[in-house]
């Protein structure tokens, strides 16, 4: 199996007068100039993005990938491995708030079932079988995935952007469901940049202040482990090195939006780790972004930072399966409306600011 060529491949990078245009007809609507604050951003990145003067989101696809983590057998999340099966039934019978969220918004939602410790039940509506193994390999001891594996779940991803793009999606959401994958988002954001990880190190699910020292101390020897070996600190050997299924796809699916131009709305702390991947491996797709939400998990900050991003909400939101960028959808949806609806000043004869 090859990497998918969205991985190897540059995007094509957005036509950069459609930003011009939205950015003209944001300066003549009926407001002072920046006082919809981001919302404008917003709508002009939007505009540009979809390469059209009149941006919508009516088709948005959401995909939530699955997968769980040897990891967990160091003791790093509240919460037992069985909960990601356990919720992937949950996706499907339309109980989990990404469910909820996305019937709200007339979103399409599925789920990528990467691989599971406990059993799934089969034909679960909605539910896509990319089973690689019922989970990765204790990285506190080796290597959490092998390059065949990354390669997968890379595919698994490029995968789910192609299926975006057949139903004309103008916007895709990537969540993702694995209990102990914040210690795995932990150590690729630490390795990527270099940073301690008991700076980064959270509480995840819930873990208590002794729980996340445990936490660090396991990501800092992991990290001391991966440092010995040779495979270098590209996407891919920090990828093999930590894991997940799931963050690899979610890498794989945002560069595969990005080479089929369609924007993608960056959940949380695990999925701004999946952005960071994809665009220390292809630096143009960081041009198909959009971030959604802080997250309450205390790396995120760094991530956000490192990546340039302002997200549009601070709900103190921690919850993942994309929830947080799903919330930021009516926002988004307010800010096209604004920008295609609202009367110019030479419309509406209302006087503008001396020039
Ligand atoms: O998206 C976030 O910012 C976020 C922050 C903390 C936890 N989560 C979710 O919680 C799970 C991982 O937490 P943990 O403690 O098991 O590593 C996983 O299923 C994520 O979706 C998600
Ligand atoms: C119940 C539960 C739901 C989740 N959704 C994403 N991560 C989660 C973790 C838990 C524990």
């Amino acid at each position: 199996m090859s990497f998918p060529s969205s991985w190897t491949t540059s995007p094509q990078q957005p036509d950069v007068r459609f930003f011009e245009q939205a950015a003209r007809r944001q300066s003549i609507l009926t407001k002072p100039t920046g006082s919809l604050g981001r919302l404008e951003n917003a709508a002009v990145q939007l505009a540009g993005l979809q390469g059209t003067d009149t941006p919508t989101l009516e088709r948005i696809q959401i995909s939530v990938f699955a997968g769980d983590h040897g990891i967990c057998e160091e003791g790093v999340s509240a919460y037992p491995q069985a909960v990601t099966a356990q919720m992937i039934a949950n996706f499907a019978n339309g109980g989990a708030a990404i469910s909820v969220l996305a019937k709200s918004l007339g979103a399409e939602l599925e789920v990528v079932n990467l691989g599971t410790v406990s059993d799934v039940a089969p034909d679960l509506p909605g539910v896509i079988d990319a089973r690689i193994a019922p989970c990765t390999r204790n990285f506190a001891a080796t290597d959490a995935m092998t390059a065949e594996q990354v390669c997968a779940a890379l595919n698994h991803g490029d995968a789910a952007a192609q299926r975006a793009a057949n139903k004309g999606s103008q916007l895709f959401i990537g969540g993702e469901m694995g209990i102990g994958n914040t210690t795995s988002a932990t150590a690729i954001a630490s390795s990527l940049m270099g940073k301690n990880p008991m700076k980064l190190t959270g509480p995840g699910t819930g873990l208590n202040v002794a729980g996340v020292r445990h936490k660090a101390e396991v990501i800092i020897q992991a990290i001391q482990r991966h440092d010995n070996d040779d495979d270098g600190e590209d996407a891919i050997a920090v990828l093999k090195a930590f894991g997940g299924f799931e963050i690899a796809a979610l890498a794989g699916a945002i560069a595969g939006c990005a080479a089929r131009s369609i924007p993608v709305l960056i959940d949380g702390y695990i999925v701004s780790v999946a952005a960071m991947l994809a665009v220390s491996q292809q630096p143009h797709i960081r041009d198909w972004l959009l971030f959604a939400h802080r997250s309450a998990e205390p790396g995120h900050q760094a991530i956000l930072a490192a990546l340039d991003a302002e997200p549009l909400l601070d709900l103190g939101m921690r919850l993942g399966e994309g929830s947080g960028a799903a919330a930021a959808v009516p926002l988004l949806r307010a800010a096209c409306d604004l920008h295609n609806n609202m009367a110019s000043f030479e419309d509406a004869g209302v006087s503008n600011k001396d020039q």
